[in-house]
Parts: C-alpha cells; sequence; structure tokens
C-alpha cells in the first residue's frame, strides 16, 4: 500500500502561467525504518505521445527539424533539434493525438499506428509520460506540407530521409532528443526496414 510508505502530501503552486508547476512536500518511509520530509518540484504539461514514421519499400523515415529554446540554454549552438513527430495529448487518446500531430507537423494522413511502448520523460522532474509510437507512411497520405500550426508559431521542417542516414546520425552522436534515439533503436532492433 503506497500510505505505508508515502503521507502528508501537500501541493504548493509555484506557477500556472502555462501549464503548472507545484512545490510537493511529503513523508516518505526510508529502508531503514525512519519517516523523512522531502520536497520536490514537480512541472505537469500533461501527458506526449510521438511516432516513427517509416516506409518500407522506400528505405526512408520521416523526422522533424525545430528550434527548441531550452536546449539553446544548454549547449546546443543554434537550438535545433532532429526529433520525431509528437506532441502534447492534450485531451486526445495518445493515438488521436499521434495521427493529429503527423498531420500537423509533416503533412501525412495515417489511419493505423502501433503503440510500443509507455514511459516517463524526466521522471525525478515531470509528471509526463511518453506513448511511443511507429506508423507507416506512404506517398498517397500526403495532404499537406505539414511545418506545425501557424497559430502556434510553430515552424517545423520536415525531413524525410533514408533510415540509413539516420542511423548514421545516431551512430556519429548527433541525435540529441531521447524519444527520437529510442525509436530509431527500436527499428533496428525489430528490423523494421529490413
Ligand atoms: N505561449 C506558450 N506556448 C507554449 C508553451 N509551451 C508550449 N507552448 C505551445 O504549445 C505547442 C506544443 O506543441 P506540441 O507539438 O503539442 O508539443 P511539443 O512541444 O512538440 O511536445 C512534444 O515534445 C516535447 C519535448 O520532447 C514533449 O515533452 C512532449 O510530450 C511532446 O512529445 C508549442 O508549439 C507552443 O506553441 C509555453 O510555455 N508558452
Ligand atoms: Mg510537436
Amino acid at each position: 500500500m503506497i500510505d505505508e510508505q508515502v503521507k502528508n502530501i501537500e501541493h504548493t503552486l509555484l506557477s500556472d502561467n502555462y501549464y503548472t508547476l507545484n512545490k510537493v512536500s511529503f513523508d516518505y518511509l526510508m529502508k531503514s525504518g525512519e519517516w523523512v520530509n522531502q520536497m520536490r518540484e514537480v512541472y505537469d504539461r500533461g501527458d506526449g505521445a510521438g511516432i516513427l514514421l517509416y516506409n518500407k519499400r522506400k528505405g526512408t523515415i520521416i523526422l522533424t527539424k525545430q528550434f527548441r529554446m531550452p536546449t539553446y540554454l544548454n549547449d546546443n549552438k543554434d537550438g535545433f533539434l532532429v526529433e520525431i513527430a509528437a506532441g502534447m495529448l492534450d485531451h486526445d487518446s495518445p493515438e488521436a493525438c499521434v495521427i493529429r500531430e503527423t498531420e500537423e507537423e509533416v503533412g501525412y494522413r495515417l489511419k493505423e499506428v502501433k503503440k510500443i511502448y509507455e514511459a516517463y520523460s524526466s521522471p525525478g522532474v515531470m509528471t509526463e509520460k511518453m506513448h511511443f509510437f511507429i506508423g507507416e507512411y506512404r506517398d498517397d497520405m500526403k495532404v499537406n506540407d505539414g511545418g506545425g500550426l501557424e497559430s502556434e508559431h510553430e515552424d517545423i521542417e520536415v525531413l524525410e530521409i533514408p533510415f540509413k542516414e539516420a542511423v548514421n546520425m545516431l551512430n556519429a552522436g548527433e541525435i540529441h532528443d531521447t524519444r527520437t534515439i529510442v525509436l530509431l533503436q527500436y527499428a533496428l532492433i525489430h528490423k523494421l526496414l529490413e
């Protein structure tokens, strides 16, 4: 039972400017048998979902490239990051979210996607759980040029590249987004494009 190890959980709202940041205080029972009070700042921006889009016949995948301010503030020279298509659930199911984001960000309308993993993005800090998918795209599923929502000032470059090129980038340490690394490795392990 959870109450046997954690009790007196109290939230203090620090910010709800866009998403919410809380200071969470709680009592925690250490393995030694001692109760200690702990505090963690917890950022809640809901859950997310992302997808590796692949075309077995062409041997290609689709990735995105976009400016990510937090990475620019931490060592990423121009702030641009190569990533899978992904987004926040925004009250949709994970499946509906990746289908929506695929159309908005890269311009393909998918009917079928396959869920492969569910994992916490940054368990010490964020509540966010990420839903990982793979999905096959074909040229005849293209409905627009992608790029993201203009109303949200998204400015996304669509990269359709040979899977081999993506693997070379992965091996050269040029992919700096964990979700993208996970899905490329999944594709390799499961020989998705062979
Ligand atoms: N004004 C404002 N807008 C914001 C803020 N944070 C996000 N937004 C808006 O919300 C949009 C979110 O776009 P999505 O495509 O839904 O999300 P994402 O940023 O791509 O998130 C995905 O990647 C994240 C980073 O790895 C993941 O954390 C997330 O789960 C998801 O997979 C952004 O384009 C931006 O317009 C903010 O602090 N202020
Ligand atoms: Mg996105």
